[in-house]
Parts: C-alpha cells; sequence; structure tokens
C-alpha cells in the first residue's frame, strides 16, 4: 500500500479524553475515531488489525469444532422474554421499535438467539455435541464508557455456543473452549490467565475469564507465578480426548488465580511468599456453563438414548477482538508507539523513501516494494514528502514490526537500512539482505 493512496489521519497529539496509552495511541495511530460516548469508527489502519484479531480466534475456534454462522445483531424482545432476561437485563440493554412499534433490541449478547435456532434444528442426542459461533458486534448502554474501546458500548465479540446431551458432555465442550482460548491468545502474543470468575447476567455455576496481565488493567488480579512459564496447548492437541483435554484444564486452573471478586486472601496467603503475584488485569475473554438456564424455559430438548426428551446443557463463551486490540497494546508499546506482534500487524514492513523524486531512490523502493508485494508481505510504503524525522515518528507511532529505509547516501554504497521494531539497532545492509530478512 503507498501511503500517497492511503487513509492515515495521523494525530500528533491525543485528545485529552484519552486516560490510557492505549486509547491515546489507537486515536494518533488514526486506528479509531470516536463517533458517539463509546461508538468508534475502525478506520482503515485499525481494521487491518481488527481482522487479523478475529483470523486467528476464528481458526482457532474452527480447531477445535466449533461451526460458524452469523446471527443479526438486531433481535426480537419476545425472545429474550421466553428466557426471563428482557426485564432483568435492565438499562444496559439498547431497547426500539421497529415501525410497526414491534419492541426490539440491540443484541448485547446471544444465548437465547441460539437457542432458538438450535431447538428449530436438533432434534435427538446423536446430533450432539454441538459449538456454534459468530463474530458479532455487540451493544450494551455501559453507563461510563471509557478507555476507548477496550470499554466501549459497541464492540465486537467472538461468543460461541454449546450444546450437550448432559453436564458431563458440557463440560468436555467447555474444556474444548478452554484449549481454544490458551492457544488463541498465545498466538495473539498474550500471555492470558484462566480465573474462576462471577458469572453475572449470564448466569450459570461455573465460569473463568481470561485475564492478561498488563499495567493499566482495569482489575486487580492474585495468582501464581509459575502461570508465567506455562506454555500454550501445541497445535496438534486432539480435541476428541476428554482425558487429555481435562489434564491441561486442570494443569491451567490447579495453581492459585482469582479476580478481585472471587479473590480468597488466605487461600493466597498460602502460596510461598516469592510466588505470589499481585497485578493489574484485563479481562480478554470469559467463559460459562449455565446448564438448562436456557434451554429449560425455552424447550430446547432432544431426544435421549431412552427415548425421554431432555432440556440440553449449554454452555458460552466470549472473546473481545475490538478490546483485545487495545489490550495487545497496554501489553506492547513504548514511548514512540505500539509494538505489534507480528500476528496481528497491520503492516509487516514500513518501507520509507527518504527523498523522492530522487531517481536512484525511487528505483531501488520501487523494486524492493514490487518484491515484498510479490512474496505476499504486506507493506506500507511511505512515499509521502513528508521530513524523514516525520516520517520515522509516524512508523514508531503505528508500530509496523520492520522499518526499512532508503536513502540517497545509503544507497551510494549499496546499503538500504533495516530496523526491527522490537528493540535492535538498525543495520546497514543490501536491498537483498533486507529483503531475506523480513521474508
Ligand atoms: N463493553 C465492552 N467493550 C469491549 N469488549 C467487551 C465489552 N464487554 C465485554 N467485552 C468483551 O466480550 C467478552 C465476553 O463478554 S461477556 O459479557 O463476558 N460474555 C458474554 O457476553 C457471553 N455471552 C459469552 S458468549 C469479554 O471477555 C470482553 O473481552
Amino acid at each position: 500500500m503507498r501511503l500517497s493512496r492511503y487513509f492515515l489521519p495521523i494525530l500528533r497529539e491525543a485528545p485529552k479524553e484519552a486516560e490510557i496509552v492505549s486509547h491515546r495511541l489507537m486515536l494518533r495511530a488514526a486506528m479509531i475515531r470516536q463517533e458517539a460516548a463509546g461508538i468508534y469508527a475502525w478506520l482503515p489502519l485499525g481494521l487491518r488489525v481488527l481482522n487479523k484479531i478475529s483470523d486467528i480466534v476464528r481458526e482457532e475456534q474452527n480447531r477445535a469444532g466449533a461451526i460458524e454462522c452469523l446471527m443479526p445483531t438486531i433481535q426480537l424482545a419476545d425472545l429474550w422474554r421466553e428466557s426471563g432476561r428482557y426485564d432483568a437485563y435492565g438499562a444496559e440493554m439498547l431497547r426500539i421499535k421497529d415501525r410497526h412499534e414491534r419492541e426490539m433490541l440491540y443484541g448485547p449478547t446471544n444465548e437465547e438467539m441460539i437457542t432458538e435456532i438450535f431447538r428449530a434444528g436438533v432434534r435427538s442426542y446423536k446430533d450432539l455435541p454441538k459449538n456454534l459461533y459468530h463474530i458479532q458486534w455487540k451493544f450494551r448502554d455501559e453507563r461510563r464508557p471509557r478507555f476507548g474501546v477496550m470499554r466501549s458500548r459497541e464492540f465486537l465479540m467472538k461468543d460461541a455456543y454449546s450444546f450437550d446431551l448432559d453436564a458431563a458432555g458440557a463440560r468436555v465442550s467447555y474444556n474444548r473452549m478452554v484449549v481454544a482460548y490458551l492457544r488463541t491468545f498465545a498466538r495473539l502474543g498474550m500471555k492470558a490467565i484462566p480465573m474462576r470468575a462471577d458469572t453475572g447476567p449470564i448466569g450459570g455455576d461455573l465460569s473463568h475469564e481470561f485475564i492478561i496481565l498488563a499495567k493499566t488493567g482495569e482489575s486487580a488480579v492474585f495468582c501464581h507465578k509459575d502461570f508465567l512459564d506455562f506454555e500454550a496447548p501445541p497445535a496438534d492437541v486432539d480435541f476428541d480426548d476428554a482425558g487429555g483435554l481435562q489434564a491441561i484444564v486442570d494443569k491451567w486452573t490447579s495453581l492459585y488465580a482469582a479476580t478481585e471478586e472471587m479473590h480468597d486472601e488466605a487461600a493466597f496467603a498460602a502460596i510461598p511468599a516469592d510466588k505470589r503475584l499481585t497485578a493489574r488485569g484485563i479481562e480478554v475473554g470469559h467463559i460459562f456453563y449455565f446448564g438448562t438456564k436456557y434451554s429449560e424455559p425455552m424447550k430446547a430438548v432432544v431426544a435421549g438414548p431412552d427415548g425421554a426428551t431432555v432440556p440440553v446443557h449449554m454452555g458460552s463463551y466470549g472473546i473481545g477482538p475490538s478490546r483485545v486490540a487495545a489490550a495487545i497494546i497496554e501489553a506492547s508499546h513504548d514511548e514512540g508507539g505500539i509494538i505489534w506482534p507480528e500476528a496481528v500487524a497491520p503492516f509487516r514492513v514500513g518501507l520509507v523513501n527518504l527523498k523522492p523524486g530522487d531517481a536512484a531512490c525511487d528505483a531501488a523502493c520501487e523494486d524492493l516494494y514490487a518484491k515484498l508485494e510479490a512474496a505476499g508481505v504486506d507493506v506500507l510504503y511511505d512515499d509521502t514528502d513528508e521530513r524523514p524525522g516525520s516520517k520515522f515518528a509516524t512508523m514508531d507511532l503505528i508500530g509496523l514490526p520492520w522499518r526499512l529505509v532508503v536513502g540517497p547516501k545509503g544507497l551510494v554504497n549499496g546499503q538500504v537500512e533495516l530496523k526491527r521494531r522490537a528493540g535492535g539497532a538498525a543495520e546497514s545492509l543490501t536491498p537483498e539482505a533486507a529483503l531475506n530478512a523480513v521474508l
């Protein structure tokens, strides 16, 4: 992509209302723009990151056997009356009326709707287990949306829903999602720790939040330090091996880890002092088992092995890709700006022409640009006539993994300059060597 043709309205200063670093940097790097309180437009650079995060979430849901669908954002109020949550959900629900005065709502979550879809499509226990998910925008009329997209009113969520014959089967589905989440956050370059959590308006009696540690996290968290050395399960983990899955979950839930709401000071004190970690955390995922809470009132039943109809046992599993984009920045930035993990960077290479109009620089840049594009490497080519200092500041701000600089002096010696954003000094090398380093 040539920067001269892109849309990247960088801000030199962050608006004063931006209190946390990710909010400041996302605004300044032209990733998002606020359109109303808690409601954001995702500008081109931010959307590339959001899509990369969503693609990784999708790949790991699919690997775990979940099946993607797409439910609407607008739902009928009557559907929520069936579960009894329409009134209970409270002021966070955006209630609307259509032209026929029909009561509708902008979905904050989809337990009722997926249960309705399931009950219309499944009859027998032989069709179980099932896990259906989608990646869809949600609306929650938070009283105090703040911190940019970290706690916004409209936000993107992957929400998956599992259906099993009984609690034992539902536990296996729950464990599949724990393993999928551990893999997902590891691929996103984050260290996420599952912590026993409160179930809140979703309900049920088994729930874990996936928390990443970050200095500006909204909540205080308490956990055993050994978690920091745990490796995520491998890509070839067997999602049909219930015993193996349980062993992984046992390992990841055996050590102490609790959010503020669930913290047990005595249990924490029982951990050796040098192994106690108190930190701030950001909730990037939240999973729940809630049995027949929705299937009972909504009559989502299947014929069991003995022929009797039974309500299915369900769980729901959420990740917030829009919050994850901010959380990654909280965990990975420096004074110059964002430092994207390679897996989610909007572009892999920032190609900087120090002297557009200089024949040698233009030719070298065009050659490098063409070769990188041909190799399938996402390149943002700064071909503008901004001053060099401004070009370097922009590349540091938007946090691309590699910066490749072409200048007249270097070219005289057949050299270009390559610098990895995540630390490391700039090095001079031939264009060929630079290409090989970033491929
Ligand atoms: N206001 C918000 N802004 C940004 N992300 C949010 C917001 N509220 C929730 N999320 C994200 O969505 C995830 C799931 O939200 S949740 O309420 O915990 N769970 C559910 O809604 C369940 N239906 C899971 S499918 C959270 O872990 C968080 O990553």
